[in-house]
């Protein structure tokens, strides 16, 4: 487990509570940041060892400046997943009255309905995190915010709802980034995720993308696309990949899409936290299968049989 650890603060996010799940943490240095950019850039200048961003969650899709800074920034690769079921509630003071309620611009989409229904009147305020709006309303800044329970406590506030998410089961993914590094052995249900840039002027850049995956019986899990920031039109796709970096199909895979992309950025292989089982390789697509051919084509090599 790395010792400092960079996270998206204050005390009292989701992540935090996703960074205590991490085996370990507990024991290292856990230093809270203001943003998921600041908390990715702490590990590119050596400041931290790694840092836990959210990536993605099960109602609201990715989190954009996350996704954005692993492909812009100096490369990062995810080393380790949390899929954390999340749950909120609105917080403030029960006295008072809501015309303003502050929250991570996810935590109020996965609210939506909620507050549509019971805080009509009421604007929203985009702030940096959960906790972070916690500590508006502490200071008088807003009236009310979507958070964890738990930062809600720490900071005093009255609970004015509870359990607010209009899904139940939403739960958001977190990765723990840093520097490049080998991957850890494969766990046997592992996912590989990359970004890749595909020419766009070629007709079927995409499908060429696909099919180095689909013949070598490598499964997507994911599948989305991110503008570059170029100029309009320009997209990394962001590809989660059943299986590891060491499995000899996803290797194969690998040296396809080099071959057929602009650009392949590894963002890492790791172990999955989905709870889903792992999806065997098809038939003639195992280790076995590719190492009896790649002996059979050395024999035939040398010896013409
Ligand atoms: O703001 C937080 O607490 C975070 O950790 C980011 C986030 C926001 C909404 C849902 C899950 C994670």
């Amino acid at each position: 487990m790395p010792s400092v650890i960079a996270y998206l603060g204050p005390q009292g996010t989701f992540t935090e509570a996703a960074l205590l799940r991490l085996p370990g943490a507990d024991e290292a240095e856990r230093r809270p940041m203001r943003s998921v950019p600041e908390a990715m850039d702490e590990v590119r200048s050596g400041a931290c060892d790694a840092a836990l961003v959210p990536i993605e969650n099960s109602i609201e899709g990715s989190v954009p400046v996350t996704l954005d800074s692993l492909v812009r920034d100096s490369p990062l690769v995810i080393t380790a997943e949390v899929v954390l079921p999340v749950s909120f509630v609105l917080a403030g003071r029960a006295d008072g009255a809501v015309a303003t309620i502050a929250s991570h611009p996810h935590a109020l989409a996965q609210c939506r309905e909620f507050l549509r229904s019971k805080h009509s009147g009421a604007s929203t305020v985009d702030a940096l995190s959960t906790a972070a709006a916690a500590e508006l309303v502490a200071g008088g800044r807003a009236d009310a915010c979507v958070c964890a329970r738990l930062a809600a406590e720490r900071h005093g506030l009255d609970i004015l709802a509870d359990d607010i998410g209009d899904n139940p089961g939403a739960v958001t993914r977190f990765g723990l980034v840093s520097r490049p590094v080998a991957a850890v052995a494969p766990s046997g249900n592992d996912v590989t995720s990359l970004a890749v840039y595909i020419a766009h002027d070629e007709v079927g850049a995409l499908l060429r993308v696909l099919t180095e995956l689909e013949v070598r019986g490598v499964n997507l899990t994911r599948i989305e696309s991110r503008p570059t920031g170029e100029r309009l039109g320009r997209y990394a796709f962001f590809l989660d990949c059943t299986g590891h970096i060491a499995d000899a199909r996803m290797g194969e895979a690998l040296m396809g899409l080099r071959r057929v992309c602009a650009e392949v950025r590894y963002l890492g292989s790791y172990p999955r936290d989905t709870g889903e089982a792992p999806i065997p390789a098809p038939p003639g697509l195992s280790d076995g299968d590719f190492d009896d051919a790649s002996q059979w084509l050395e024999r035939l090599r040398a010896n013409g049989s």
